[in-house]
């Protein structure tokens, strides 16, 4: 690597001043130049106080290099830059040419996308060949889908009244938006929430989690190149509990849009009611549940279920962490489960995500690697489950965050490890006796977000779809998403819908005109 190593947290003159880094990734044999300041009104720029954070590579626990953090009076000027190019111009943009803009993004994501997917497994240790690039497929598809529908779902309608009154709805951009993303799929994540609010028509100030802020920071240098006028995006990398915050309470911004966990989602909210009741989305935690019946294809339904827990190491809100099998088949599946995990999900001594055969990388930090590993002990000390591990922790092997995949077998209902999301290559299976029993347990949590059920049956997977309680179901998979498909939770895993139409929809508000010909009153 060509940066220098710098100690955590450190602010220093040369770091304030420092706008630029030149990183290495000699595994792909690309060199970029990494910008490493506020994104706003086109330019980078430094942070008003000059403070800086240091972003760790999970794979080495080493510093990549540090990139500028933004206090409260950049949140401002932030805020101002976005107002502006919404009052002045981005209003007054026609939404074919905002479709342009989108599509000219498209080119340029396409051009760079081995360097973006590269720097994702920098900053995260996400495989490159089996997930980042994954993620920038996705990022193309979604890019394509909200270009094409800048000019096409903000279509109101006319509503006949009387003889002589008559009323058209508006689809109207709520203006200024702040974004708020997390560090599981930095970039996409950035992209479910950025193309959508652009296509919309509304300016945006977003704020990339402070572990993962690369991506989207080199991102912003396409932003730029693909014509979107100043002040249309700005990025705004910082602590979540100051920058987040601020962005979430501000009075002069319309709509805020989270995804991370239940706790800092309820306190947007609530910091959206503390202040100027701005429209708010959220995509919250989850712990999905997959049944599979008696009638199920085996084999089939054990390859998507490791996939669903083990893909991003665990770490996906629609993980399918609990898995609950019918009795007359749960010895059969839980050996086979183990066989495929141990074949298909194990670390196997690869430490290094940008080798082809590394499936399983690092978890993102320190604080989530402690994390898991305590409810994996938890797990067995204190609840004395049983557990089958794909291989021992890598202790001493690697100074990276890994943790092998972890199967719990027989957990009961009331345990911890089946009732927390755990955001890790770590699931609980249990069995279940009838349908009814199956729903119950699979309803017994507070999230919502996603299912998935394996049947032959189709009025047993129809009637699963009907009754349980979540935004997602998948019949015969998991964890499949399409990007024009809408995606989002019930209960507390979350508030609105991203992708498909939804992704443009959650961006606009409706207006109405009441239109009277009558001069007579
Ligand atoms: N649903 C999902 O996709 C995700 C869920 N999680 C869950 O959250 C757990 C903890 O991870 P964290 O990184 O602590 O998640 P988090 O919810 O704190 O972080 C997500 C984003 O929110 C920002 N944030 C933090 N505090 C904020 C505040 N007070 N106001 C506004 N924004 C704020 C962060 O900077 C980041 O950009 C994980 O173990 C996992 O269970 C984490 C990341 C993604
Ligand atoms: N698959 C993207 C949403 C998530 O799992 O966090």
């Amino acid at each position: 690597m060509l940066y220098q190593h710098q100690p955590h947290h450190q602010t220093s003159e040369r770091n304030m001043l420092k706008l630029y880094t030149d990183l290495e990734i000699p595994q792909l044999k690309i060199t970029l130049k990494q910008p490493l300041g506020l994104f706003i009104n086109n330019e980078f720029c430094p942070s008003s106080d000059g403070k800086t954070i240091e972003t760790v590579n999970p794979t080495t626990g080493e510093a990549i290099t540090s990139f500028q953090a933004a206090s409260e009076k950049d949140v401002d000027k932030a805020v101002k830059a976005a107002r502006n190019a919404f009052e002045n111009v981005w209003s007054k943009t026609s939404s074919e040419q905002r479709g342009i803009y989108l599509s000219n993004l498209l080119k340029l994501i396409e051009e760079e996308q081995d360097t973006l997917a590269a720097l994702e497994t920098l900053d995260t240790g996400k495989p490159f060949h089996s997930n980042s690039k994954g993620d920038l497929t996705q990022i193309l598809q979604l890019t394509r889908y909200f270009a094409g529908s800048a000019d096409k779902f903000n279509k109101g309608s006319t509503i006949p009244l009387t003889f002589e009154r008559f009323a058209y709805t508006l689809r109207v951009p709520f203006g200024v938006v702040a974004q708020i993303v997390p560090w599981n799929y930095p970039l996409a994540m950035a992209c479910w929430k950025l193309q959508g609010a652009l296509a919309a028509g509304n300016t945006v100030i977003i704020k990339p989690a402070e572990n993962t802020s690369l991506s989207l920071l080199y991102f912003s240098t396409l932003i730029k190149k693909a014509g979107f006028p100043p002040g249309v995006v700005n990025v705004l990398p910082g602590y979540g509990s100051l920058v987040g915050q601020a962005l979430a309470s501000h009075m002069d911004i319309d709509k805020v849009s989270f995804t991370g966990s239940t706790k800092i989602g309820g306190s947007v909210l609530e910091a959206s009611g503390q202040s100027n009741l701005k429209d708010v989305t959220l995509e919250c935690g989850g712990k999905s549940p997959a049944l599979v019946f008696d009638d199920a294809e085996l084999d089939k339904a054990i390859n998507w279920i490791a996939a669903g827990i083990f893909y991003n190491s665990g770490q996906n809100c629609t993980a399918n962490s609990r898995v609950y099998v019918q009795s007359s088949i749960y010895d059969t599946f839980v050996k086979k489960f183990k066989e495929t995990a141990k074949k298909d999900w194990d670390i196997a001594g690869n430490f290094d995500p940008f080798d082809e055969k590394c499936v399983v990388g690092p978890v993102i930090s320190s604080t989530q690697y402690d994390r898991i590993k305590g409810f994996i002990e938890l797990g067995g000390k204190e609840e004395k489950l049983s557990s089958y591990q794909t291989s021992e922790f890598p202790n001493g092997k690697t100074k990276g965050y890994f943790i092998p995949p972890t199967i719990f077998t027989d957990v009961p209902q009331t345990s911890k490890l089946l009732q927390e999301e755990i955001f890790g290559p770590v699931v609980v299976v249990s069995k279940f006796e009838t349908y009814d029993d199956a729903l119950k347990l699979a309803n017994d949590t507070c999230y919502g977000l996603a299912s998935a059920v394996f049947t032959k049956d189709v009025k047993k997977a129809h009637m699963f779809a009907r009754d349980i309680k979540a935004g997602t179901v998948w019949i015969n998979s998991s964890n499949d998403e399409d990007v024009t498909v809408p995606f989002g939770g019930f209960k507390m895993s979350g508030i609105g819908r991203e992708l498909g139409q939804s992704g443009v929809d959650t961006y606009l508000q409706t207006k109405a005109v009441h239109v009277n010909l009558s001069f007579d009153n």
